[in-house]
């Protein structure tokens, strides 16, 4: 994948060198990302259900700049690339199926990029930011013109900090009459766009956002109670279809258990605790796995889940970690709840 990767890009710079200005300065900050998006179209030529996918990533491309004659500089690095690395099988049977495929996939692209009447991006002002632990910070913004989007979805983010280099994180509320945005962002490990969000991003400043993307929604049937299952700051997308739930007024139950390492680190629980006196159907559970003197619900969320009778009836909602998105869901689905009723992000980062 490294020296894949290393000679596709050194092909499309030197058929394309315009395109350059595209890329962060620093290469490997985004390089595996495009690497693997492609990765994704070019097996995904089969057809099935990648439609859609494909659209959204036409949709989403705009905030780089990318227009119509990219791509054909991009399917010229691509072939080259796949030529050389490619094992035995590769034939001029094969690449000419491969070219068909492409050039389809592009279309689709381009097609649902031009079809696109909104912004490619939104500058946004940073109008809150708490520190609520040492790593974690939410932020609020205001983005001009208004972003609409659905609760569960997430956008990608770019500082001034870091000239285009994006990264993911979701939306946290359900969409505001003043069309504000709440993001949470831990640093530690995060890397260079969550450390700026973090440490360097004060109020005033402006951020862009890409468009909203991501399956994740509010559930079709609002006759189910909901649980929703939360490891650190995959509460986000979670704390915006809770929202959305409650505002349809509808007394829908909702359990939400949020799950963190160390009690400092549930570091949105005031919050929580506030939404669940305004509304009694909501019950939060705070549960802590990695501190033996914490007096709360000790464990991970899928062993807390565990240890409560099956969740049968419930439209169930996880996210967190992947390990502990997996494990939750393997849980889950072991009990005997339809994956229907499991919703989790399918395409992210
Ligand atoms: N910031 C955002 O907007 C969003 C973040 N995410 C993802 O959520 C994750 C949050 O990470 P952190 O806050 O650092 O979480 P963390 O590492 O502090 O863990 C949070 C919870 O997950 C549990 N957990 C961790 N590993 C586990 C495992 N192997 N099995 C079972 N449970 C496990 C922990 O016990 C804890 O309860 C990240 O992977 C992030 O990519 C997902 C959606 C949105």
């Amino acid at each position: 994948m490294g020296r894949a990767a290393a000679y596709f890009y050194g092909r499309l710079f030197a058929e394309a060198p315009p395109l350059r200005g595209m890329f962060p300065p620093a290469m490997d900050v985004r390089r595996d990302r495009l690497f693997g998006a492609l990765a994704r179209v070019v097996w995904s030529l089969d057809g099935s259900g990648s439609h859609d996918y494909l659209a959204q990533l036409g949709r989403d491309h705009r905030k780089y700049g990318v227009v119509a004659e990219h791509y054909t500089a991009v399917g010229n690095a691509l072939l080259a690339t796949m030529r050389r690395f490619a094992a035995d099988g590769w034939d001029t049977e094969v690449e000419a199926a491969w070219v068909a495929g492409y050039t389809a996939a592009a279309n689709i692209m381009i097609q649902a990029a031009e079809a696109h009447a909104g912004p490619a991006w939104w500058p946004a002002e940073v109008i809150g930011h708490e520190r609520r632990t040492p790593g974690i910070a939410v932020l609020t913004l205001r983005p001009d013109p208004p972003l609409e989007y659905v609760p569960g979805q997430y956008i990608d983010v770019q500082t001034p900090r870091w000239p285009r280099v994006w990264r993911s994180y979701s939306i946290a509320n359900a969409p505001r009459p003043d069309h504000t945005l709440r993001l949470h962002v831990r640093a530690i490990g995060g890397g260079w766009v969550s450390s700026a969000l973090v440490m360097h991003t004060k109020i005033g400043d402006t951020l862009l956002l890409g468009p909203p993307v991501g399956t994740m929604a509010p559930p079709a049937d609002p006759g189910r109670d909901l649980l929703c299952v939360a490891g650190g700051t995959g509460l986000a997308p979670l704390k915006a279809i809770v929202e959305h739930v409650i505002g349809a007024g509808r007394e829908t139950a909702v359990h939400l258990l949020f799950g963190a390492r160390t009690s400092a680190e549930l570091y949105d629980l005031p919050d929580l605790i506030r939404m669940e006196a305004a509304y009694p159907p909501l019950r939060v559970l705070p549960v802590v796995s990695d501190e033996p003197s914490y007096d709360g619900v000790r464990g991970t969320p899928p062993e807390v889940l565990g240890r409560f009778p099956v969740w049968a009836d419930q439209e169930i909602y996880v996210c967190g970690p992947d390990a502990m998105v997996e494990e939750t869901v393997r849980r889950l689905r072991d009990d005997g709840v339809p994956a229907a009723r499991i919703h989790r992000d399918a395409v992210r980062r």
